[in-house]
């Protein structure tokens, strides 16, 4: 059934985690009909096995709703679902460009939170209309009055009557949701007759159908078996389907501007359509793509390894997951310890373990995955042009450095007031420089410059535990700035074992040295004969600590001759050590 543009809306739900947009989903879902009380399971949204595990949503999605208002007239209601997580910012700006309005919604008995101010701020950016609401007014904590003061301290354009109060939970209030979406969102823009551009926000790959795409039609429209063109990566094929998820797929003949839907491309690699590239029509293509989504550039890079799965089953799956997320990045490398795996570039450490987990969800592949860290830029002291590196084994040797730099960011943390002077010495000890302090209210937004290493790590949860879960975090890269960074080597029993070397901060050198050693001698499987684990900086063995042998009595003659000592470091005599997930776990918390 087609639509006049006038009764379409497209929109989002923001929140901050937890604040109840998944709760407020299902409930529009519900009242206009798209999904039946008997299908309406909690949480319809959430399909992926990671994200029920987390409990957060993902991926975006677009479903379709049809909503019959007091008049009796029809609208197509298109809601498109946004991640909550930090490390997932991207996704929800690239949500919202398919969108021309949000429901901002706040839980009336935390009020407005971190999450709330940075996710406003994207969507007034992005010159969105934005609905205040209030959820969660049936609970008994629920205080009304303070979360609109601080509504309006965040906009003082809100009018206090405009504020809508429900409850996602039981429904109520949510009828006045569905008329405001009505009268106060704009209907979609776009001439139906121009030449074809639909913004490509979302894609996967299906076994049977190939790369689906999600796809947000600005202007023309796109027909089932006609042939269309990706304008970036210049990928021309016949669509098999088009079509809209209510929210099970529905394939329709036609998608027009204003519409959202999803296409079945045609295209078999995974590799060839872009998140953000723009698909037009080859018969009459449009003469200019949209304006693209930025470039989403990796922060941190680690080694994914599979333990027992075939490289080319590997490969494959890392491929398809990549198609589904444009922030993974990835490339073959090859571990003396490890074996032939790939080097994947990661938009945070909660984004790793994302991959890694859904590795093991959907394609039942268990991976190892080492140690993550930022780029480097190096100038060599015989050269001018600096040489970027992504993988510590590659860090060139001490001697031949003039200059390391590392990529810096500046974090914008947002957090309550109260809370600025923890939050002040955890930015410092992550050798974080105050560049700005702003105050909206009763909230501070903090913007330190700090090296993308310090913030990979584990930053995004001590703020969490130091702020009790009130402060929240966005990043901007910044340019690259010289860093007094050392790589530091492990050796087990005399042999330079690859994969767990780290480049660090040389002030924090020793610390973490001394650590590492320390949770090798319990983790690394024990041999018959006991064997060193040595922290090697610059040449020089700055921690010991030896892995004791299986029995008491080491057996005769295991000794290791120096020769046989030389050999080994120098990689010409391989020892055979085995190195378990819970080796890698245990540094990742050194940071
Ligand atoms: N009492 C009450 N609880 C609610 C209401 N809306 C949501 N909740 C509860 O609040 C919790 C969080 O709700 P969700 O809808 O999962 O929140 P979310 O914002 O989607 O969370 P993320 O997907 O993690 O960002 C759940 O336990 C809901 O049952 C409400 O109106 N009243």
């Amino acid at each position: 059934m087609s639509f006049p543009q006038d009764h379409i809306r497209n929109f989002a739900i923001i929140a901050h985690i937890d604040h109840g947009k998944s709760t407020l989903a299902d409930r529009i879902m519900e009242m206009t009909s798209t999904v039946s009380d008997r299908e309406s399971t909690a949480q319809q949204l959430d399909d992926l096995a990671v994200e029920k595990a987390h409990g957060v949503t993902v991926k975006s999605k677009a479903v379709r709703n049809y909503y019959i208002d007091d008049q009796h007239d029809e609208y197509q209601y298109n809601l498109i679902d946004t991640p909550g997580h930090v490390d997932f910012n991207y996704e929800v700006s690239r949500s919202l460009s398919a969108t021309d309005g949000v429901l901002l919604v706040v839980d009336a008995t935390k009020g407005v939170q971190a999450q709330t101010v940075a996710n406003f701020r994207l969507a007034k950016e992005a010159g969105l209309t934005i609905i205040p609401i209030i959820n969660k007014i049936d609970n008994q904590m629920a205080d009304i009055q303070k979360t609109t003061e601080q509504l309006l301290e965040l906009e003082p354009t809100f009018q206090t009557d405009q504020i809508l109060h429900i409850s996602a939970k039981s429904g109520l209030g949510v009828d006045q949701v569905l008329l405001a979406i009505r009268d106060q969102i704009p209907a979609p823009a776009g001439d139906i007759q121009a030449p074809l551009t639909a913004l490509v926000f979302d894609s996967k790959f299906d076994p049977y159908k190939g790369v689906i795409a999600q796809v947000r039609i600005m202007e023309g429209q796109l027909s089932a078996q006609t042939k269309q063109v990706f304008m970036a990566s210049q990928v021309a094929s016949t669509n098999k389907e088009v079509g809209v998820f209510t929210p099970e797929p529905q394939a329709l003949q036609t998608l027009r501007a204003g519409d959202v839907g999803y296409l079945v491309t045609g295209v078999k690699n995974p590799d060839s359509i872009k998140i953000g590239d723009t698909v037009t029509n080859e018969i009459m293509p449009a003469k200019q793509p949209l304006p693209g989504y930025q470039e989403v550039e990796p922060m941190v890079y680690a080694g994914l390894y599979p333990k027992d799965t075939d490289y080319k089953e590997f490969k494959t799956a890392i491929e398809k997951l990549a198609l589904n997320d444009a922030a993974f990045h990835y490339e073959p490398e090859q571990s003396e310890a490890l074996g032939m795996g790939f080097r994947g570039g990661f938009l945070g450490i909660f984004h790793l373990q994302i991959i890694r987990e859904r590795l093991m969800t959907e394609f039942g592949i268990n991976v190892l995955t080492t140690m993550p860290n930022s780029t480097f830029k190096i100038t060599l002291k015989n050269q001018n042009e600096p040489v970027y590196v992504e993988n510590p084994i590659q860090f060139p040797d001490w001697s031949k450095i003039s200059l390391v730099e590392e990529p810096y960011v500046h974090a914008k943390i947002t957090l309550p007031n109260e809370m600025l002077n923890d939050i002040m010495r955890l930015a410092e000890s992550r050798r974080g420089i105050l560049e700005d302090l702003d105050t909206l209210g009763s909230m501070v937004v903090a913007t330190y410059l700090m090296p993308i290493s310090e913030i990979a790590y584990d930053f995004f949860n001590e703020l969490k535990s130091v702020s009790h879960g009130f402060a929240t975090l966005s990043t901007e890269s910044a340019d690259y700035n010289y860093s007094d960074l050392v790589k530091l080597e492990i050796a087990i029993d005399y042999a330079n074992i690859d994969a767990l070397t780290i480049i660090t901060h040389r002030l924090k050198a020793e610390r973490i040295a001394q650590n590492m050693v320390t949770k090798l001698r319990d983790l690394v499987p024990r041999k018959l004969q006991a064997m060193p684990v040595q922290a090697i900086v610059e040449g020089r063995v700055i921690a010991r600590e030896n892995i004791p042998p299986l029995r008491k009595v080491a057996a005769k003659g295991t000794k290791v001759s120096k020769k046989q000592q030389q050999l080994r470091r120098s990689g010409q005599a391989k020892v055979d050590i085995e190195l378990p997930q819970a080796v890698f776990d245990a540094i990742l918390d050194l940071g």
